[in-house]
């Protein structure tokens, strides 16, 4: 007898659905995820003081201090800018016999040069004046007399078409063995040129870290925090995005409810608070990441050398290799290695010193350089170390923005991932803290949900969240307005003001679903071997 109905599955979409389904479960777990990360570090923030006027009682065991400019671009980086901070570099308030100061121009610019040149005659004027009114009797150039000066060197490296160079890290690189010539300072601080000493007692404040009697032999590098001295204007940006969703369930209400909590909740991470907050939470766990300037660095630790338990510091190391050398000795010397092919089947950039082939070199050569057994420190004193210029118009902080999400991005996907690289070898604390960084770029994937779906259900019709009349309002209601209370609060403890906050929270939710998401398609193209662009460098202004 022939049946007299069927039932059949309607499989129309399962697939689709199964498919998008499963990407919505995958970013609720992303972002819980997320969450759990950036608690650790909120929960465990220190700050430091330092008494710098006990140090200057052992002045005679004052290490050498090399500190190193890095320019690139005489035309995004004007000499006037780059002199200004060498000079601001020469300044610091040390024994001028112990400080050397070392410019590497990428750019090989005739312009940088001179004015390096023009600085330096300059700076015999300048710097015993202004010794002699700035800190008078703590000043130990004025002690010795007012004729000595810092060192002074220029480097602009050998670039050939077929070697790579590198970009910052091959600078620094060429620029720690250069050094390791003429000074061989133990002590190594890093600046970019668009960033200048605000401070003359910088060195002797970071000293006191390293110099520490019971702990300063277990720490690599103390990082001071980026400050600008330019205010970032927040333009608005008009995003035009023209998604068009057929939306056939309203059952779909839970998902956009854990969406709304979760995302309001890891919503934290805003710029003013990432130095108070995340950088001294992840410095608390003895990994404050090492952000590529304004960083004094351990020569020996930066050099890849293990920390061991029995670690003492040895002064003698820093034997003077200049005694005795003219400086065309000296330069003949740094030829040497600064020559292109001198990385040649070594070690350099692939296991220690800075690391290549990441857009954000800094983070992932600190990770190498803890995860040898060495601790850093946040410094984030009241008066700023260091001033610099941040990117003026929306555009060029947006690139910026895509370049670290995205290098961020790809050290969690290489085998520097904290989680595996690091464990063991860094606290939990720390691994989390380095992944509220490096994650980053993910978060612009539930935002832009976030952002999209639920004024596609508005213009459909379709109420996504409760009436307030309903019970199921409160919830909605007490997430929205904790989070905002509580991230305001955290802004306004920064010293932040309520317009400020507003701000950056716009910015935020415009670099989450802008340069984050390239960020992260481009890391994932990287990932999977596709041809891809050039990293962006050096598009500031
Ligand atoms: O081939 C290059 C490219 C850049 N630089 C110098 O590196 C510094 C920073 O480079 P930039 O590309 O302008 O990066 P920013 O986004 O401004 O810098 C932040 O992000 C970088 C990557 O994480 C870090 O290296 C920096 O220290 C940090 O300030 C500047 O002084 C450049 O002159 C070089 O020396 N050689
Ligand atoms: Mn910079």
């Amino acid at each position: 007898m022939q049946p007299l109905f069927e039932t059949r599955e309607c499989r129309k979409g399962r697939v689709a659905y199964s498919l998008f389904a499963g990407t919505i479960m995958a970013a609720i777990c992303a972002m819980c995820f997320y969450w759990i990360i950036s608690q650790p570090v909120r929960f465990k923030v220190c700050r430091h003081s330092t008494f710098k006027e006990r140090l200057l009682t052992r002045e005679d065991k004052l290490p050498g201090v090399d500190i190193f400019v890095c320019t690139a671009d005489p035309v995004m980086e004007p000499p006037i800018m780059v002199t200004n901070t060498v000079l601001s570099a020469m300044s610091f308030n040390y024994p001028p016999d112990k400080l050397s100061v070392y410019l590497s121009d990428d750019g090989g610019s005739q312009f940088t040069f001179y004015a390096l040149l023009e600085a330096s005659n300059f700076s015999k004027h300048c710097l015993p004046f202004c010794n002699k009114f700035n800190c008078a009797g703590t000043n130990a150039a004025e002690k010795e007399g007012c004729d000595q000066l810092p060192t002074l060197v220029y480097m602009a490296r050998e670039k050939r078409p077929g070697w790579p160079h590198n970009f910052k890290a091959g600078a620094m690189n060429s620029l720690i063995r250069v050094s390791s010539e003429i000074d061989n300072g133990s002590i190594i601080l890093n600046l970019d040129c668009d960033m200048f000493a605000n401070n003359a007692d910088s060195i002797q404040e970071a000293l006191c870290f390293f110099m520490h009697e019971k702990s300063g032999h277990e720490i690599a590098f103390v990082q001071h925090p980026q400050i600008f001295y330019n205010t970032t204007p927040n333009d608005l940006y008009s995003n035009n995005m023209h998604v068009i969703v057929q939306v056939h369930s309203s059952k779909f209400n839970l998902f956009i409810f854990v969406f709304f909590i979760l995302r309001i909740c890891f919503d934290f991470c805003k710029i003013l608070m990432i130095n108070k907050v995340e950088f001294a939470g992840t410095g608390s766990y003895d990994a404050a990441m090492y952000c590529g300037t304004n960083c004094f660095h351990r020569r020996e630790s930066l050099s890849g050398r293990k920390y061991l338990k029995d670690y003492r510091w040895n002064s003698d190391i820093e034997a003077k290799k200049k005694a005795g050398k003219t400086s065309q000795e000296l330069e003949e010397a740094s030829k040497v290695l600064a020559n292109c092919s001198y990385e040649k089947d070594t070690q350099w950039g692939t296991q220690m010193r800075l690391i290549y082939g990441f857009a954000v070199e800094d983070v992932v050569t600190g990770l190498t350089i803890q995860c040898r057994g060495w601790k850093s420190v946040f410094y984030n004193p009241k008066r700023a170390a260091f001033l610099g210029m941040a990117p003026t118009t929306l555009d060029i902080s947006l690139i910026q923005f895509k370049r670290w999400s995205e290098g961020l991005f790809q050290i969690f996907l290489s085998k520097y991932c904290p989680f595996i690289y690091g464990h063991g070898k860094i606290k939990f604390g720390a691994q989390t803290g380095y992944c509220i960084f490096l994650l980053s770029a993910t978060l612009s994937l539930p935002t832009l949900f976030y952002v999209i779906v639920p004024p596609l259900y508005l213009l459909h019709g379709i109420s996504l969240f409760p009436k307030v009349s309903s019970i199921w309002f409160i919830p909605f209601a007490y997430v929205f307005i904790a989070r905002s209370v509580h991230s305001l609060i955290e802004a306004m403890n920064c010293g932040s003001t309520v317009k400020i906050w507003w701000n950056l929270e716009r910015m935020w939710m415009i670099r989450r679903t802008t340069a984050f998401l390239f960020g992260f398609i481009d890391a994932i193209i990287k990932q999977l071997g596709l041809p891809r662009r050039h990293l962006h460098r050096l598009q500031r202004w």
